[in-house]
């Protein structure tokens, strides 16, 4: 009887400098350095050439990549009107996944697949996937499409695109915290995918566009919109214990907990949770933070012992929708923030790249032979 790594856990296929998660702890490092202090210190734009380069940047590099982004956050016409054209009321992760799919066709050196060209390609496509998201945004909602600024930090220019204001600097910085947690996760299924498709020699568009895909569904990024969707189902705080606990004896999944690696906090969730309390104290503001609260006291004393904890997902909507972003934006956010990590991931699998390709055991007829149509039942 062979050995079936069911979903691949605990399957090692490579080397990696970037991040480690030591599930049982809840500890969680990019380069060695702990999330908090990433979350606290450093910026998105840092983070992410930190991943690229795999190596804490210089003053002077830090500044060129930043002026690098900056200069290449426009996207094409063609691909504004695409975005305008898009039909209305689609998910905003399909039309992310067309739209960087087109992106693709409109640059030359997309066919490109030296490590220059790779890294040339993801920092146009850190750049523009933040314009990208907002035009969707604005454009569904039947908005004017808000350019981009070069004079605003990724965060804040991202949330500049998205109202047509500037933001505060607190939203800003608030935003940038949150891109700085998503940014990369170890072998995540998204990550994972980009570099399946990477490992085939493939272009980085094609890379990213599989990603999108992995990240979409809801036991991955889409968790973020769902947990949204329980709380507006949920409703007031008084709902929140007997929705979960039904769930929980009908034996449902609860969205924004559980996770393949952590079998205890996810250090991303508690840091999230900190800010989604100083938003819930706000004046006028809903009561999703206390549902969380009482669904995480749930969750933690029914099957907290089964090391099922809340993740990343869990408060980051709150967190979002304070900064007036809708829930379908939730998971294109998450891509936002995630492009670095695809990106760096598939240039340092690239360094010493071969195909990806696992097996299955094969568990159907043997012996058989083809049987004419009208011979069969
Ligand atoms: C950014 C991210 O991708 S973080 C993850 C986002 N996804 C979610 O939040 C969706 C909800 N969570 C889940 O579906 C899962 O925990 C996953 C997909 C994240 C991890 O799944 P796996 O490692 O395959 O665990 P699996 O689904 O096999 O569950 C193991 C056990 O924990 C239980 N369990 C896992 N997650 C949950 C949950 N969210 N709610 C209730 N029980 C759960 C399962 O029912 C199972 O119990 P059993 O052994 O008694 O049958
Ligand atoms: O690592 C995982 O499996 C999922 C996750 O938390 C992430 O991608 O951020």
């Amino acid at each position: 009887m062979s050995n079936i790594a069911k979903g691949l856990e605990g399957v090692l296929f490579t080397e990696s400098k970037l991040t480690f998660i030591n599930g049982s702890e809840g500890i969680l490092t990019h380069l060695g350095i702990p999330i908090q202090e990433w979350a606290e210190k450093s910026t998105f734009e840092e983070l992410s050439l930190a991943l690229l380069d795999g190596e804490l940047p210089t003053a002077e590099e830090l500044a060129r990549f930043d002026a690098d982004l900056k200069a290449n956050r426009a996207i094409p016409d063609q691909l504004v009107q695409l975005i305008r054209d898009m039909p209305k009321g689609v998910h905003p992760m399909q039309a992310l996944r067309t739209a960087v799919s087109y992106l693709g066709l409109l640059d030359a050196q997309a066919e490109d697949v030296t490590p220059e060209a790779r890294r040339a390609i993801s920092i146009r496509l850190i750049a523009q996937f933040s314009t990208i998201i907002a035009a969707i945004n604005r454009a569904q909602e039947g908005q004017d499409i808000v350019p981009p600024r070069a004079d605003l930090t990724h965060a804040g220019n991202y949330l500049y695109m998205l109202t047509g204001k500037e933001p505060t600097a607190e939203q800003a910085r608030l935003f940038d915290i949150a891109l700085v947690l998503h940014a990369d996760h170890g072998m995540n299924a998204s990550t994972f995918t980009a570099i399946a498709t990477s490992s085939t020699l493939s272009d980085m568009y094609s890379c990213m566009v599989s990603a999108i895909g992995a990240l979409k569904g809801p036991l991955h990024g889409g968790a973020n919109e769902a947990v949204m969707d329980m709380l507006d189902e949920i409703g007031t705080v008084d709902k929140a214990e007997a929705y979960i606990t039904k769930k929980l004896d009908n034996k449902e999944k609860i969205m924004g907990v559980g996770h393949r690696v952590y079998k205890n906090f996810d250090p991303r969730s508690r840091v999230l949770r900190d800010y989604a309390e100083v938003v819930a104290n706000k004046e006028g503001k809903s009561d999703y933070y206390q549902i969380l609260e009482t669904i995480e006291k749930i969750i933690v004393d029914r099957i907290g012992a089964k090391g099922i904890y809340p993740n990343v997902d869990f408060y980051s909507g709150t967190v979002y929708s304070d900064l007036g972003i809708k829930k379908e934006y939730f998971t294109p956010i998450f891509a936002l923030a995630r492009i670095s990590g695809w990106c760096a991931s598939v240039i340092e699998y690239s360094r010493d790249n071969r195909l990806l390709r696992p097996d299955a055991v094969y568990t159907g007829a043997t012996d058989a032979h083809y049987v004419e149509m009208q011979d069969r039942k």
